[in-house]
């Protein structure tokens, strides 16, 4: 298959917005690959090289090589290019690198070369679209839509499903979970208070939930199989050698193989947790603190796949894995007052709010399901930076203010913006930002440096106005930085749906 096929494909996707049509047009793609490129494929429409590592940065692609007229190159040329880039090391690889690439660029036409350019910088668009390539894949491999998705959770990865489609839906059905392999965390939707929590999970009032801590660290999913111990994020980053108390906590419990899911957290001397931006600092430098795991679920011990168990099952195979101080609190309660005054107290304790949980439901990897509602006291949106204006006064010489944007399907950019601030930043916030965003910019206008959208934000608001000033009819009232969310990709953040569905009235 012709690299310009998938390119103009990919193009025509991110163009229209039926669901459906993109759908069609994946499986009209999907169907005329061959076996050897199905792999390529997949991960290229997931906006991912095959190669995790590739040396490249977004220097080495930005000079301009002379575009071919004609498209020649094939998706796999493509792969073999960069598999070739990513052996290369040592003395001279540099030099070999800009060669490779330039030989590459030098065969591909304008927009492929901008398509290379997207996927090696991590900024293709239909990076969100895994759904729709499950989907796709679903279609043309003629097997059910649910048994791919859940494959390619179970295995972290839309390329394994994809691969296993094609081979029928028992090799589908065989990828389980496995010890050693991270599976895509579940995740929780919203409800505005306690009292709308406990209604949707328990309308009659007398079933119990469970009433978690809802902890502010740093999402973890540890697999240990006797020595062996694999640590991921929320993202299935392996951080295993950052996190060397999670480690020796997870060898200190009385099972061998087992797959925990948690946060782990940094604590001070009294028991009060610490701000998730130290948290998450101290995972990139290894200093000082002391970070430690607290667990809500667990996914396997000892043989045993939990899964598919209800969270009661699952709940007490957790209390009897794991000692209560690496354990997040918990309340079984049906009482929506007492499950009120537990979060109250949570909150009052340091943390972030609650996770209310459906105690029948299984685990459901990799969805944002009604099975787990978290509440949090305030209001917050995860939002990408579009630009920065430069600081003056005090913040003279800082890159300060920042454009907000929400993610949206329908604008040629795929960001609409709702409003800026320059509040909530600390000194060292601001440091940080100014070398990061100038790494970002594209282009100025006047004092306004635009950025690459790549940064995701999380911003605290106390309402939504409607606005003529911004393109989305919104804006922000009282936006206020809470930290910055290096664990999101910009396909996670928020979109303009979810923004419209909090203005009330
Ligand atoms: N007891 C808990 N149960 C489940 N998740 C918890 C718990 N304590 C903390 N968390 C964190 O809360 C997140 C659940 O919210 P969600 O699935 O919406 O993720 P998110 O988008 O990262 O949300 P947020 O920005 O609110 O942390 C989990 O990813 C996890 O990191």
């Amino acid at each position: 298959m012709l690299l310009a096929e998938l390119v103009a494909t990919s193009e025509e996707v991110a163009a229209t917005r039926s669901r459906k049509a993109k759908v069609a047009l994946l499986a009209g793609l999907l169907g005329r690959v061959e076996p050897d490129e199905l792999e390529v494929v997949v991960s290229y429409l997931g906006g991912a090289l095959r190669q995790r590592r590739t040396g490249l940065g977004w220097r080495g692609v930005s000079a301009p090589a002379p575009p071919a007229a004609e498209p020649s190159l094939s998706v796999l040329e493509v792969d073999e290019a960069f598999a070739a880039m990513a052996l290369l090391s040592g003395s001279g690889s540099q030099g070999a690198r800009r060669g490779a690439v330039a030989d590459l660029f030098g065969r591909a036409t304008a927009a492929e070369q901008a398509w290379l350019r997207a996927i090696v910088t991590g900024n293709l668009r239909q990076g969100a679209l895994d759904a729709v390539t499950q989907e796709a894949v679903a279609q043309v491999a003629d097997v059910p839509v649910t048994a791919v998705r859940r494959a390619a959770m179970l295995a972290g990865s839309t390329v394994d499903a994809a691969r296993a489609a094609f081979e029928g839906e028992d090799a589908l059905a065989a990828i389980g979970l496995e010890v050693g392999r991270p599976v895509m965390p579940m995740l929780a939707s919203s409800a505005p208070d306690v009292a709308a929590a406990m209604a949707g999970l328990s309308p009659d009032g007398t079933t119990e939930v469970a009433v978690d801590a809802k902890l502010d660290g740093i999402r973890i999913q540890v697999h240990r199989d006797g020595d062996d111990v694999l640590v991921v994020t929320r993202s299935l980053d392996d951080i295993t050698s950052r996190l060397p108390e999670v480690v020796a906590v997870a060898r200190s419990l009385p099972a061998s193989r087992f797959v925990l899911d948690g946060e782990a957290l940094a604590l001070t001397d009294d028991g009060r947790p610490m701000a998730f931006q130290d948290t998450a600092s101290r995972t990139a430098q290894a200093e000082g603190v002391a970070i430690t795991p607290h667990f809500f679920d667990v996914l396997h011990v000892d043989g045993r796949d939990l899964l598919d168990a209800p969270g009661h099952e699952r709940l007490a195979a957790l209390d009897a894995l794991v000692p209560e101080p690496h354990r997040v609190r918990r309340l079984l309660t049906s009482d929506a007052a007492a499950a009120d005054a537990f979060a109250a107290e949570t909150v009052a304790a340091g943390h972030e709010g609650v996770v209310l949980k459906d105690l029948s439901a299984p685990y459901a990897a990799g969805r944002r399901g009604a099975a787990w509602v978290k509440v949090k006291p305030v209001h917050t949106l995860d939002l990408v930076v579009l630009a920065v204006e430069w600081g003056s006064g005090r913040r003279q010489g800082w890159l300060s203010n920042i454009h907000l944007g929400a993610r949206d399907e329908s604008s040629p950019t795929g960001f609409v913006m709702l409003g800026k601030t320059f509040k909530g930043m600390t000194d060292e916030m601001l440091a940080w930002q100014t070398e990061r965003f100038l790494s970002l910019e594209t282009h100025r206008e006047g004092h306004v440096v635009h950025v690459r959208p790549e940064q995701v934000v999380e911003i605290a608001f106390d309402g939504l106005q409607r606005s003529t000033r911004y393109p989305g009819g919104l804006a922000l009232r009282f936006a206020r930085v809470v930290r910055y969310r290096d664990d999101k990709t910009p396909a996670e953040a928020d979109t303009i749906e979810t923004v419209r569905s909090l203005v009330t009235g």
